[in-house]
Formats: structure tokens, sequence, C-alpha cells
């Protein structure tokens, strides 16, 4: 597990942020500074798709949005690539199901955060066992941000794992917005994580205000 307890991975979760080069047509610094004075919890760089960065370029990007995010106190997760964490000293990974091995992630990477996605309830007890801080869950809903998507799953999954007494943190990812996010709350989630939402929003700031309202208000 992480130098973090349950309690604060839960509180980190609340309005988490996904971004990479690919998924804003502004400045990724500006859209990151722009969404943290909006109110995110917790940034993940996740530097994917066609024209994504790579070598140099990536380490490049990845270091200045850590940056921005060490000033803010906002813990920076690397998206995938294990190897950039560690060279960077992230504060954590989130790997899915086809990435490298979620057991052997965490022997690599210490008392750094984990995150795991998962779709099912097996590959929630999994990732457990492996070691997961937090599980995300989704696509909740239809989402543009993500090509090769599982189904589309809906609350119901979240609800489930919480009948299932699954207790670990939760957030809910895949075409969450500010008037769709609340649901994700409610249904047992700990948070919501978001690419376009804020990323492709005309003001990054204001949406990402309205976003952390909307959880805000459910959180419990
Ligand atoms: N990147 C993610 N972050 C989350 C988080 F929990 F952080 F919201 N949940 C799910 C994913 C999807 O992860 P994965 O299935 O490996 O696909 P990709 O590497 O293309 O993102
Ligand atoms: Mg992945």
């Amino acid at each position: 597990m992480s130098e973090f307890d349950s309690k604060r991975i839960e509180e980190l979760l609340t309005l988490y942020f996904i971004m990479g080069s690919t998924n804003c047509d502004r400045d990724p610094v500006y859209v990151l500074e722009q969404a943290i004075e909006g109110g995110i919890t917790l940034f993940q760089y996740r530097e994917k798709g066609r024209g994504a960065l790579e070598g140099k370029q990536k380490v490049k990007l990845a270091e200045k949005l850590q940056k921005i995010c060490k000033d803010a106190s906002i813990p920076f997760i690397v998206n995938d690539d294990v190897d950039l964490a560690l060279t960077i000293d992230a504060d954590g990974v989130h790997v899915g199901q086809e990435d490298e091995c979620a057991r052997a992630v965490r022997e690599r990477i210490g008392n750094k955060i984990l995150g795991i996605s998962t779709h099912t309830l097996s590959e929630a007890h999994h990732a457990i066992a492996d070691g997961a801080d937090y599980l995300g869950l989704g696509p909740i809903y239809p989402t543009q941000s993500k090509e090769d998507t599982e189904k589309v799953q809906g609350t119901e999954l979240i609800q489930n794992f919480r009948e299932l007494n699954i207790t670990t943190p939760i957030v809910g990812i895949g075409g969450i917005t500010s008037s769709n996010a609340n649901k994700v709350i409610q249904a047992g989630g700990n948070g919501v994580s978001v690419i376009s939402a804020i990323a492709a929003a005309e003001n990054v700031k204001q949406a990402t205000e309205q976003l952390k309202k909307q959880v805000d208000k459910n959180v419990v």
C-alpha cells in the first residue's frame, strides 16, 4: 500500500484530472494551472493516442506538469509508464488490465500510489490483492477520450461493488461531466475522474469549479 492511508486517498480522488498533450488544443501547462485553480485534487499525466509525445519530449512535459502539481501540493500520477514514474519520482502510477502486471508494479514502486482500472468484481479482487490504493471503474458513460474502451457500465457497477463490500477507494471514469458527476458519488464513488470535461472546456477554471461543486455537494 502507499504512504497515504485510505481516507487520504478517498479525499485525493474527489476531482481527479487526467490529461496529456493530445487532450488539449491549448498549452497543457496553462490547462493544468487553470484546473488546479479550479480545484482539482489529483492529476494523472496520460500521454497516449495519435500524436502523443515520446522520449525526451514526453519526459520534459511530464517534469513541467509535475513541478506545477508539486508547487500546488497536488500528487502527480503517471499513466502506464512505470519507468517514467520512477525516473521523475512521481507520486504514483495508474495501470489497466492490459498494462504491466500490477503485482510487479507494486514491487517496483514501493509505497507510491498505485491505481488500477477494473471492470469486473474478479478484476477488483485481484487488484486489491495486488496492492491497489484505488480502483478506476468505467467507462461509466460513453466517452470520446479513449478509443479502446470496455462496455459502458453505468453507475450500477459502483453500486454493485459497494453492495459486495468492496471498501477500497473508487473513482468513476468515462464521460463524466458536471451534469452527471453527482450520480457517481451517490452510487458510492469517492470521486470522479475526467479528461475532456476539463481539458476541452472553453473556460477550464470555471468548468473545474462547476464539477467540484457537484462532487463536493455529495461527498459524505
Ligand atoms: N487511465 C485511467 N485512469 C483511471 C483513474 F482511475 F485514474 F481515473 N481509470 C481508468 C483508466 C484507464 O486505464 P487503462 O485501462 O490502462 O487505459 P489507458 O492506459 O488507455 O488510460
Ligand atoms: Mg493503461
